[in-house]
């Protein structure tokens, strides 16, 4: 079989890092602060492309300038992957344990070099720092990974990359350097340098990946919630909304009953107009987080705007809604005891027994509830009742 040509690959290699760097470097302008860890990853390939250049020195400088140089290069690049990870995790960089690793790599490398010189025993040394980096991403990637299809192969290909160089390290104890010098020619060190020249890039690939899957959640949540009380908006309700309808018209048989209340804020302009808008917002914060707070898990909160505030409650009927928006009410006249302007809330309560009703039809049916909720003085709650 003929034999990759090392220096070859380790140019292709840095070529790929390279384009991967600046790839990584130019996406994250395009993401929000929410999503971290490209920078580092964009740093990480820029050290393994300097890394790689430091391999192709070997021939031109002596080997115990470059080689230390390059594999603690490589070390640190493999390190701040993992620091990458850690930012996009939300998770604190550990960079003294990359300290360390950095510094056991030199050590080893340079006694196996000067002291005792020994191939097998420097690849063995080295894959020690370099499989507990991928174990460190592996284990990140199970832990905090979400479900998802580019979890799945970033935590492929971090995995691939664990037991290949943990492999390398064993071969070389257990065989010494035939199975493991990359300039002799083999099936095992031809496999090794395919995949150790595509891996750099193919894992950034797999991290852009994970990146934007990151970024459509996050997308998908900002356009269906309230960028004030962080609750879901309109859209965000709607589709909460279809999602419970179409459960209860599957669970037809057992008569389900959803209520919806429209609760308003009282006279909230005066609040406005009193204390300024900037106060205005803070009350409406506190009045979401405080709505929240009296719902159950499966209830739904919504702000549509303004002072009107819309919550679901599944699997409710007329009385238990009542006795909700009673509980909202009581919560509103205790809370913001000196801290904020009291409020009041005027709340209209209906409930849906037809899954076919159309969400338009529910709504008008608890604002006309809050209409005379408010026409009869506010600061009270009213049913809505089919004209007689
Ligand atoms: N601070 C703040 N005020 C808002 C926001 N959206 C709407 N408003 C204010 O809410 C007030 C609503 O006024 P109105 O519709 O007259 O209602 P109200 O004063 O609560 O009177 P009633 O509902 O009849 O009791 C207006 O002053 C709006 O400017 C917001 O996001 N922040």
């Amino acid at each position: 079989m003929k034999l990759l040509d090392p220096f070859s690959v380790v140019l292709m290699a840095a070529l790929m890092c390279a384009v991967m760097s600046a790839v990584l470097f130019g996406a994250r302008r395009g993401f929000p602060a929410e999503v971290r860890g490209l920078t580092y990853w964009g740093a990480a390939l820029a050290v393994q492309v300097f890394s790689a250049f430091c391999f192709a020195l070997r021939g031109t400088l002596p080997d115990v300038l470059v080689l230390p140089v390059a594999n603690v290069l490589f070390v640190f690049g493999n390190g701040l992957c993992v620091i990458g990870l850690r930012r996009f995790y939300g998770l604190a960089p550990r960079w003294p344990m990359l300290g360390g690793a950095c510094g056991f790599a030199l050590v080893g490398m340079l006694y196996y070099l000067v002291v005792e010189p020994d191939y097998a025993a420097r690849v063995a040394w080295m894959s020690v720092p370099i499989t507990l980096i991928s174990g460190a991403q592996l284990v990140l990637v199970l832990r905090h990974g979400r479900r998802k299809l580019a979890t799945l192969f970033f935590g492929s290909l971090i995995a691939v990359n664990t037991v290949l160089v943990t492999v390398r390290g064993v071969v070389a104890l257990t065989h010494g350097a035939a199975l493991v010098d990359v300039t002799r020619p083999g099936l095992f060190q031809g496999f090794y340098l395919a995949v150790t020249a595509l891996q750099p890039a193919l894992l950034a690939v797999g991290f852009l990946m994970v990146a934007y899957e990151r970024l459509r959640l996050i997308l998908e949540r900002r356009s269906a919630s309230d960028p004030l009380t962080g609750v879901l908006n309109r859209r965000g309700f709607g589709d909460a909304y279809a999602r419970e309808v179409a459960r209860m018209a599957r669970m037809r048989q057992h008569a389900r009953t959803l209520a919806l209340l429209s609760v308003d804020l009282d006279h909230f302009k005066m609040i406005n107009d009193r204390f300024g808008h900037a106060e205005g917002d803070r009350v409406l914060v506190s009045v979401a987080q405080m709505v929240g707070s009296a719902l159950r898990e499966s209830d739904v909160l919504a702000r549509f705007g303004g002072e009107e505030f819309i919550v679901l409650l599944p699997d409710t009927d007329g009385k238990r809604a009542i006795g909700v928006a009673q509980r909202v009410q009581r919560l509103l006249r205790e809370a913001h005891a000196g801290e904020l302007p009291s409020c009041t809330a005027s709340i209209g309560v209906a409930v849906q027994t037809d899954p076919e009703e159309p969400l338009d039809a529910l709504l008008s049916r608890a604002d006309e509830a809050l209409y005379r909720a408010k026409e009869n003085g506010r600061n009270r709650i009213e049913t809505w009742q089919a004209a007689a």
